[in-house]
């Protein structure tokens, strides 16, 4: 036997030579939950260590995220007014306008500031857009996203992450950024965004849930790989700058397809469902959480994600789970 593989495993330093794939800080983005008000800091219940703050607290959290590298954030706005159309979703003074402006006058360029962009907190169905006889009517959503996109871009946001699955959103929401001269904000299109249980926790962070129906009708059926593609490259001809998988950890699949048929930077969201479950999972004593996490971490890496948004992020490096 001339062959052994077990010889590149034998010590630390040989396995750390070896090794395919590496796993970079400068690869995370960390979302926040922005709610109105002032001093405000409420754990969220279905997803241990994370919170909804108000735009003051989330100043004061976010400098604590940059001393630890974290410089990216998603940010999604909770607790406005809701109404049929949504539009507090696109007022200047909406809880994420506000809070992109705070962010961006305190940080600046140290921080990269990315906005989600989708109507389903703001509406009093929970739908991702503008609803005619229980069925989200595209175009008109389209217009919506597009100056809620603005607004945010307008305040400060260095891109903006649509999350709705409207068809022509990229190419809506860009030529209103063009004609308003933003030209260099950027856009991360959840280009192939699955209609899935593991947005479970989410919906109580956010206060998102459709009170009818579900979203099968605008996100993706997960049985649908072929259909991902063309979601994909349909984002990157209309000047999608990203394109996102979300979920991850069950769409590690669709990461890798993705990579290997686009030259963007590809994205992927590891979830809320994702996130509690390994939170549910070690404190019942059943996981490490440790080990756990940075499995799933490098999982998306090999896959191919160039990116990844996690609500793990915070805690990975506060804890030096990187080394
Ligand atoms: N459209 C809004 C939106 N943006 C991100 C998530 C999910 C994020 C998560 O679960 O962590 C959702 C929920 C949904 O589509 O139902």
């Amino acid at each position: 036997m001339n062959i052994r593989p077990r010889r590149l495993r034998k010590s630390p330093i040989v396995r750390e030579m070896v090794a395919e794939t590496r796993l970079s800080k400068d690869m995370f983005v960390y979302p926040y939950f922005v709610v109105p008000g002032n001093n405000v800091t409420h754990a969220i219940d279905a997803m241990p260590g994370i919170s909804h703050f108000s735009a003051d607290t989330l100043v004061r959290d976010v400098e604590h995220s940059l001393k630890l590298g974290l410089n990216k954030v998603l940010l999604f706005g909770v607790g406005e007014e809701k109404s049929e159309d949504a539009s507090t979703s696109y007022n200047s003074e909406s809880v994420v306008s506000k809070a992109v402006r705070e962010l961006k006058s305190a940080f600046g360029n140290d921080l990269f500031v990315i906005t989600d962009v989708c109507t389903c907190a703001y509406t009093t169905h929970g739908h991702c857009g503008i609803m005619h006889d229980d069925y989200v009517n595209n175009d008109e959503t389209v217009e919506v996203l597009a100056k809620m996109a603005l607004s945010h871009a307008q305040a400060g946001a260095d891109m903006v992450a649509p999350s709705d699955m409207m068809d022509g959103r990229i190419a809506g929401i860009r030529s209103l950024l063009d004609a308003n001269n933003l030209l260099n904000t950027g856009i991360m299109s959840y280009s192939v965004k699955f209609a899935s249980a593991y947005y479970g926790p989410f919906r109580e962070a956010a206060d998102s849930a459709p009170n009818k129906g579900d979203r099968k009708a605008y996100q993706m059926d997960f049985r649908n790989p072929g259909e991902s593609l063309r979601e994909a490259f349909l984002d990157e001809e209309e000047g999608a700058d990203i394109l996102m998988v979300k979920p991850a950890l069950a769409y590690l699949d669709i990461i890798k397809s993705l990579k290997e048929n686009t030259n963007l930077p590809v994205a992927c969201y590891n979830v809320s469902g994702e996130y509690s479950m390994v939170k549910a999972a070690a404190r019942a004593g059943w996981v490490d959480e440790q080990k756990v996490t940075m499995e799933n971490m490098y999982a998306f890496t090999r896959a191919g994600a160039n990116i990844i948004i996690t609500y793990h992020a915070k805690e990975i490096l506060e804890k030096g789970w990187m080394v």
